[in-house]
């Protein structure tokens, strides 16, 4: 039976205590896209701040992929109008890159990110038919234990970086800045929901949504799943016990990362140049998720990847590695050393990347330079150019091969400044690496 309007505004109710704790903020952002499950979203947060006093902000992504995209951003700010809600259209046009739907995702995230101002929280109305779906589609591609956990109902992402959102994207209102900025979490308070619950609950009060007709076009993985899904529910593996194990693989998953962390500790130290050292007996007597994990992890900081590398390649390098041989991966050098093993960004991956001195952008997206007499001049890698303008003032020990990927500063053909060798002005440089924000590598570790 499919419960009443007044056990989901309940359920809303306590997910969002158990969500958010006792400390409410009071202001939230609600991404709503016009679909069932977030526009149901929407009434229930509605009913809820009425209660708490909490203002809600609406934001509406217009990906521009559809001809309808523009009437489901309308019909969100008609009922956001009639809620009493303000609502903001944030415009996105894909420059063809990736694929779409990825992309699509992305740029949602950061754009609400760059709109948000100083708000911290946005509810998504991910529903559990999404975290049933999301395991079968990371089932079929063969992930494992990380890729197949499920979604959660709060997450701290990235930090979104400090690009300025273009005015002529933005249509409404912005939430103002606030004095301490602060992170972006993600509450998905309807994650214990199902979709037909959240459809039967606007049905009953006559609420309106769009169907997105890409829920059911074939050439997407998504509409795939979903009626494979369907498929399967009729032969009794329907989404609720899809869905409960993903949550047993989170489980798994969060075990796992608690050995790699506790394993990092025992064995392992950040260098000097960004690189990371394992004390190699050690690390060897791991298990060998453990080595996996910790070596695709350790890849994965080194070149600020979004993405872990390949199983089979991965594999391949830690074989080397235990043998005390050495290999490149993602744009990484790693190598067995007397008693260490050690990862390092590989000069090549580096060779040619620039970005200007005092620029928000970091360097090979995790390096911080700021040097206020070189304001202007030209942050790249030392090279062995720079290696040689350095020789004479290098006073650190960095072996030749890892500080050739050192981020150093030139003006025209000429090193100014490369703090990790002390050459140059002053020690300015930093590793800041986006969403560990100088939590170094365990933070990275706690939340990968
Ligand atoms: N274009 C958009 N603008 C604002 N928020 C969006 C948009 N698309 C998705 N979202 C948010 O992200 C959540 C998950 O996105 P997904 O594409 O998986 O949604 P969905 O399952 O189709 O849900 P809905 O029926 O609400 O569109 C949505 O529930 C909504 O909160």
């Amino acid at each position: 039976m499919t419960p009443g309007a007044d056990s989901l505004d309940q359920r809303f109710a306590e997910a969002m205590g158990a969500a958010l704790g006792p400390d409410f903020p009071s202001d939230i952002v609600l991404a709503v896209s016009g679909g069932g499950d977030s526009m149901a979203m929407l009434t229930l947060a509605h009913n809820w701040a009425h209660v708490w006093g909490t203002r809600l902000w609406v934001v509406t992504v217009d990906h521009g992929l559809r001809p309808e995209a523009g009437n489901e951003a309308a019909l969100v700010r008609e009922t956001c109008d009639e809620l009493g809600h303000p609502h903001t259209t944030l415009r996105w046009r894909w420059d063809g890159q990736g694929n779409l739907m990825d992309a699509a995702r992305r740029a949602r995230l950061d754009l609400i990110g760059r709109w948000r101002g100083g708000l911290s929280h946005v509810l998504l109305a991910h529903t559990r038919d999404d975290v049933a779906e999301t395991f079968l589609m990371r089932l079929a591609r063969g992930s494992g234990v990380d890729g197949l956990s499920a979604m959660t109902p709060l997450r701290e992402v990235a930090e979104t970086g400090a690009t300025p959102l273009d005015p002529e994207a933005c249509d409404g209102a912005r939430p103002p800045e606030a004095a301490v900025p602060s992170g972006l979490t993600i509450v998905r308070p309807c994650l214990d929901m199902r979709r037909a619950e959240l459809r039967h609950y606007l049905r009953v009060l006559k609420g309106r949504w769009v169907e997105d007709p890409t829920n059911e076009d074939d050439h997407y993985e998504r509409a795939r799943i979903r009626k494979l899904l369907r498929g399967l529910e009729a032969e009794g593996l329907g989404a609720e016990t899809l869905a409960a194990t993903a949550g047993r693989m989170g489980r798994a998953r969060e075990a796992l990362r608690a050995r790699a962390v506790w394993a990092w500790e025992q064995c392992g130290q950040e260098g000097g140049a960004g690189d990371l050292v394992f004390e190699r007996d050690r690390f060897a007597a791991l298990e060998r998720d453990t080595q996996l994990r910790l070596l695709a992890a350790a890849l994965q900081w080194v070149a600020s990847a979004e993405y872990r590398p390949r199983a089979a390649a991965l594999e391949g390098l830690l074989e080397r590695l235990l043998s005390g041989g050495a290999g490149t991966l993602m744009g990484c050098a790693a190598r067995a050393e007397r008693d260490r093993l050690r990862v390092w960004r590989e000069y090549a991956a580096v060779a040619g990347t620039s970005v200007t001195v005092g620029d928000t952008a970091l360097w090979d997206g995790r390096w911080r330079v700021f040097h206020p007499d070189l304001r202007g001049h030209t942050v790249q890698a030392l090279g062995e150019e720079g290696w040689r303008q350095a020789a004479p003032a290098r006073e650190a020990h960095v072996p030749h091969a890892l500080a050739l990927c050192l981020p150093s500063v030139w003006q025209g053909e000429t090193l100014r400044a490369c703090d990790a060798l002390g050459v140059g002005p002053g020690a300015t440089t930093t590793l800041e690496q986006g969403e560990t924000q100088g939590a170094g590598f365990k933070g990275f570790l706690l939340s990968h």
